[in-house]
């Protein structure tokens, strides 16, 4: 029996070519205009995957996704998009999405996925593999350290794109660990045995970078002394990552689109196109969104290389990896002969209590510091920079942090406004001004006080939320998230 499929896509000229060539693969198709019509025919119908566009009518809250994921597990969704608006890799686990590809898709592209999902969603069913545990999951990647929830969920997420061929996203905060995890992405793949080759874009000047990703040919310029293949080829069956990519000056991001598009580049001084098989992965501290919005970031490359979207939670948010990581780097740092082997109590919850700006980056150079200074068995808090201690002292504590309540997932309620607060100035989020009983439990003070911050900051703003973003010193999508843990809906603000 081959295998059905539907494809779900408002663009008829996509849909009559996509199952011309599928059929021509040996699968049967069906196809709809909108969600709605996928809807009714997946509950009449039996199909082994949806093939679905995402902006389409009745899907611009990717309600097909959602319906699909709540009633029929089980069946696997390809999501095939011109526009991305897409859901963020961990988003796009809890709701079963198989892979990702950009239109125009190439037929081989989408033979490989079809096939993978299919192969995927079989495996699931004749064999039911048991619901992975934190041990296993973390197991999937020595190199990294953590066993926190939003970690898991990492895992989960990096181990599903290892086996696609999609461009990767990498986002966070300074020191998170963008770098490290795509190596470890690189490493759990099926490129493994290729290069993992590092393009750092702030590195390069400007007027080299071209010949440097691209290479030479002898003569093309003055100091081109012999003929260079580039960066780019020596990342052939592997993977190249970008970064810093947000620094990328607007010249070279049209270069570097061609060959993220074609796989192909041309060398400065050459006539000859080269082909390269890579994956770009690329990692940025900055909001790429609001680059684009701002004009300093191309549009089409960030949907090229923000395919798969992975954005790394801050330290603060990861509960007890502190310690975990605490003790790895003790391990690794302390010299052979060191009489030091662990914390203190006292050490320990200063590590916790610690908000850690400049996340585990930060967290290694305290250790390297105080293994040096400790003076007993155990690393005391007077070890650590006095600006460590005081902060420690005077910080709310990173677990108390409102954006780590649902850095779990579990799903949050609406906070209604609290009884009897005001907003005397009537003015913007730097004028919220609320009374809270000191009879509420802190936590909940504090997320009824984010609340409101939230709902006057998306007033000021029109429910813009990139504007909302930037005044709040957030990236967007990190803003988007809180919204979420809210279950505040913008819309309403907007103007
Ligand atoms: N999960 C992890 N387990 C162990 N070490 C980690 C982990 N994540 C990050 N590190 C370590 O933390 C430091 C910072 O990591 P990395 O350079 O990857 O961060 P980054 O997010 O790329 O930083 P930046 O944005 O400044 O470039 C490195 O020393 C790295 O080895």
């Amino acid at each position: 029996m081959p295998s059905r499929i539907l494809i779900a896509d408002d663009e008829p000229l996509f849909r009559t070519t996509t199952a011309k060539l599928l059929e021509q693969a040996g699968y049967e198709c069906e196809c709809v205009a909108d969600a709605d019509a996928a809807m009714a025919k997946l509950r009449a119908e039996s199909f082994d995957l949806v093939l679905s566009d995402l902006n389409m009518p009745g899907n611009f809250q990717l309600e097909l996704l959602r319906d699909q994921h709540e009633n029929r597990r089980g069946v696997p969704i390809v999501v095939v998009t011109g526009v991305p608006s897409l859901p963020t890799a961990i988003d796009s686990i809890r709701l079963g999405i198989a892979d990702y590809l950009l239109k125009p898709v190439k037929l081989d592209d989408l033979l490989v996925s079809v096939r993978r999902a299919l192969a995927g969603a079989s495996r699931d069913r004749t064999a039911a593999p048991p619901q992975r545990d934190r041990t296993e999951l973390a197991r999937l990647f020595p190199r990294l350290i953590g066993a926190s929830p939003p970690m898991l969920e990492l895992y989960e997420a990096l181990d599903r794109i290892a086996a696609t061929n999609t461009n990767v996203l990498i986002t966070g905060e300074s020191g998170t660990g963008k770098e490290v995890v795509a190596e470890a992405l690189h490493e759990h793949s099926h490129r493994s045995g290729g290069p993992f080759q590092i393009i750092d874009c702030t590195a390069v000047p400007e007027s080299l970078f071209e010949a440097m990703l691209f290479g030479h040919k002898k003569g093309a310029f003055t100091g081109a002394v012999a003929d260079s293949e580039g960066l780019l080829k020596q990342c052939d069956g592997g993977t190249a990552f970008f970064d810093e990519l947000g620094e990328l000056p607007l010249p070279l991001q049209a270069k570097l689109l061609r060959a993220v598009q074609q796989q192909t580049f041309t060398p400065v001084g050459s006539q000859k196109t080269v082909s390269v098989d890579t994956r770009f992965v690329c990692a940025t501290n900055r909001d790429l969104a609001a680059e684009v919005d701002a004009g300093r970031f191309r549009q089409d490359l960030y949907y090229r290389l923000g395919v798969i979207h992975v954005e790394l939670p801050p330290l603060r948010e990861r509960g007890d990896d502190v310690h975990l990581l605490a003790d790895r780097f003790l391990e690794e740092l302390k010299p052979k002969d060191s009489p030091v082997r662990g914390f203190s109590e006292a050490a320990a919850a200063v590590l916790k209590r610690y908000r850690w700006p400049g996340n585990i980056r930060e967290l290694r150079n305290v250790i390297e510091r105080s293994v040096v200074l400790a003076r007993g068995e155990l690393i005391e808090p007077q070890d650590f920079p006095e600006d460590v201690r005081t902060a420690a002292a005077t910080d709310p504590p990173a677990d108390a942090s409102p954006r780590a309540a649902g850095a779990d997932g579990a799903v949050t309620k609406r906070v209604p406004a609290p009884e009897g607060s005001h907003d005397s100035d009537g003015g913007g989020p730097a004028g919220v001004r609320l009374t809270l009983s000191p009879d509420l439990p802190r936590n909940e003070a504090m997320r009824l006080a984010e609340n409101q911050y939230l709902v006057h900051l998306l007033r000021e703003h029109g429910g813009n939320v990139s504007a909302a973003a930037q005044r709040a010193g957030l990236s967007r999508q990190g803003l988007h998230k809180i919204i979420k843990q809210h279950d505040i809906d913008v819309a309403q603000f907007r103007r």
